[in-house]
């Protein structure tokens, strides 16, 4: 049973592929003291939150259990990634659910903004009938400059163009095709300052983007300009702002994030030229249903296949991607796991060639299931996809991957180097569909073997008598054996054979059949291979 423990309000209906399912038990306490939260979550597997809970470092150290933090929505500025991240736990997010929501709150202020709507509408519930007060601007016409051209922005300027703004977009990645496109203007941020009647941001809130609305930008703004966050407090310079709306350079801003949340700067919320959201960007009724559908469903999928779509910290695998590799997931680790235990040595250079079809895929996710069970065979189990990349590092070590479209004889082949001083070692898989994982090479030896749960691997001369011999020792200590792979170079030469035995060898009787004359060596092997690699 998984544990999953939800800290913030969040859509019964979005979760219920999680409260249905019967592998799982799903506990929401929302409004948790930190203290309590962090004695609590170390009984859970998966922990799901919004933006209220702050998963900071010292709550994920004292998490023992949890393996994935799920955000029900994009923003993961509340959660300490890089904790996550060495402690090895999986943090997803739910990218594109609430991006309408945000987009339509966005448009809802600028209208609001551009029309004085909360401040008219608290002057006549207050008994006022004021009609001079209140008059606003058109939105038809105007320039509008959208910082940040990701989901949400992109989906503002479609909306804009729509009231025929002219739109100037800033982002990095925009190029002038896509702007073309979308039918917009690909301008610095400079030019943003200088043409535009309002500015929207929808950036992440990152160092680079911290304070990015500053003193210096407001300064070169055209007068009277407006300005939209609904991304991310801390974006925009909330004093500066203040400052810059209270002399006249800023019309008005519409605000539904803030620096710190709920805000303490009442310059900001009481200022009559400044209206406020309490960070309602993503609050619809089908968004929350959309962010909660999409985490619950992912950790069904984490803990059930291993299947990871919106990893934060994991290279990103497309579902198309995803398919391709999964048969090689877990093939790939067993393949790993064996060639340590064959070799015993702690691997000082790495090296995994893919061929074929692989060649076009990322395979990032396959070669770090290699390095984890490479690394996990002298360091500690703690060790996952999630942190392996940090921990190599720590040691010292590099890898090396090369992709090569030649076939090999297979579709896809995957080829696994280790090397220790002069010592090396190499091991090789393919997936075969309808027959499943099979190792078709060991240090050169050609091979067509099925991964099993025990493994006698033994290094020989090619002489007659050797397979009996090795076969009575294994008999008289009653060690079934169920099927034997075998592959030589030359005949009366250098010979392995791999034998699937029903139980352990113990290291005595290891010790017996290196006595056997003509024999190099012999090594048992312990495979996991609970998990399918279908
Ligand atoms: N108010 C809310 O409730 C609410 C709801 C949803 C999302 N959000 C926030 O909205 C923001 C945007 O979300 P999204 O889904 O569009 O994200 P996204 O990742 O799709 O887009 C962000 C874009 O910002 C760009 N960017 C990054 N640094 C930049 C910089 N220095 N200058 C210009 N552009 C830069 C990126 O290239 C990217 O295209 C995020 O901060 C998210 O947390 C808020
Ligand atoms: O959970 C929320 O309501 C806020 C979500 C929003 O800020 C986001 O980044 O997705």
């Amino acid at each position: 049973m998984f544990k999953v423990i939800v800290t913030d309000p969040i859509s019964e209906t979005g979760i219920r592929s999680l409260t249905n399912h019967q592998e799982f038990e799903v506990s929401q306490k929302t409004g948790l003291d930190p203290d309590v939260l962090a004695e609590q979550l170390k009984d859970y597997d998966a922990l799901i939150v919004r933006s209220q809970t702050q998963v900071t470092r010292d709550l994920i150290q004292s998490a023992d259990r949890l393996k994935v933090i799920a955000r029900a929505g994009v923003g993961i500025d509340n959660i300490d990634i890089d904790a996550a991240t060495e402690k090895g736990i999986i943090v997803i997010n739910a990218p594109a659910g609430n991006t309408i929501a945000a987009t339509e709150h966005t448009m809802a202020m600028m209208l609001a903004l551009a029309r004085n709507i909360p401040q008219a509408y608290g002057s006549l519930t207050s008994g006022k009938w004021d009609r001079k007060r209140f008059k606003g601007v058109e939105l038809y016409q105007k320039t509008l400059g959208v910082v940040g051209m990701g989901r949400i922005g992109t989906e503002v300027a479609r909306r804009a163009k729509g009231f025929q703004m002219n739109i100037l977009g800033y982002d990095p990645f925009l190029t002038e095709d896509r702007a073309k496109k979308l039918g917009i203007i690909k301008a610095s941020l400079g030019e943003i300052a200088a043409q535009a009647d309002f500015i929207t941001v929808h950036t992440p809130l990152t160092p680079e983007t911290k304070g990015l609305i500053n003193a210096d930008f407001l300064a070169r703004t055209k007068e009277g300009v407006r300005i939209i966050n609904c991304a991310r407090g801390g974006i925009i310079d909330e004093q500066a702002l203040v400052r810059a709306v209270n002399d006249g350079q800023v019309a008005g801003a519409a605000i539904d994030v803030f620096e710190h949340e709920p805000p303490e700067n009442t310059g900001l919320t009481q200022n009559p030229r400044i209206i406020v959201t309490p960070h309602l960007g993503a609050s619809t009724a089908e968004a929350q249903e959309k962010v909660a559908e999409s985490v619950s469903e992912e950790i069904v999928a984490i803990f059930t296949s291993g299947s990871v779509q919106h990893a934060i910290n994991l290279p990103h695998v497309s579902a198309s991607v995803e398919r391709k590799i999964r048969p090689y997931l877990t093939l790939s680790e067993q393949m790993a796991e064996f060639l340590m235990q064959i070799f015993k040595k702690a691997p000082e250079k790495i090296n995994i060639n893919y061929y074929g079809e692989l060649f076009l895929e990322d395979t990032g996710m396959l070669t770090r299931q290699m390095i984890k069970a490479l690394l996990s065979y002298y360091l500690d189990s703690s060790i996952n996809i999630v942190n392996v990349m940090q921990v190599l590092k720590a040691h010292g070590l590099s890898y090396s991957v090369q992709k090569n479209a030649a076939h090999k004889g297979f579709t896809n082949f995957i080829e696994l180097e280790i090397a220790n001083g002069d010592d090396h070692a190499t091991i090789a898989c393919t997936y075969l569909p309808g027959f499943g994982g099979r190792i078709v090479s060991i240090n050169g030896y050609r091979l067509d073997m099925e991964p099993e749960k025990y493994l006698l691997y033994i290094d020989h001369q090619d002489v007659p008598g050797m397979i009996g011999s090795v076969g009575s020792i294994l008999g008289e200590n009653h060690i079934n054996i169920g099927s034997m792979y075998v592959g030589r170079q030359a005949v009366g030469g250098n010979a392995i054979m791999v034998l699937t035995v029903d139980r352990p060898v113990s290291d005595a009787l290891r010790d017996q059949i290196l006595g056997i004359r003509a024999l190099n060596d012999a090594q048992f092997a312990k495979i996991d291979i609970e998990q399918s690699a279908d």
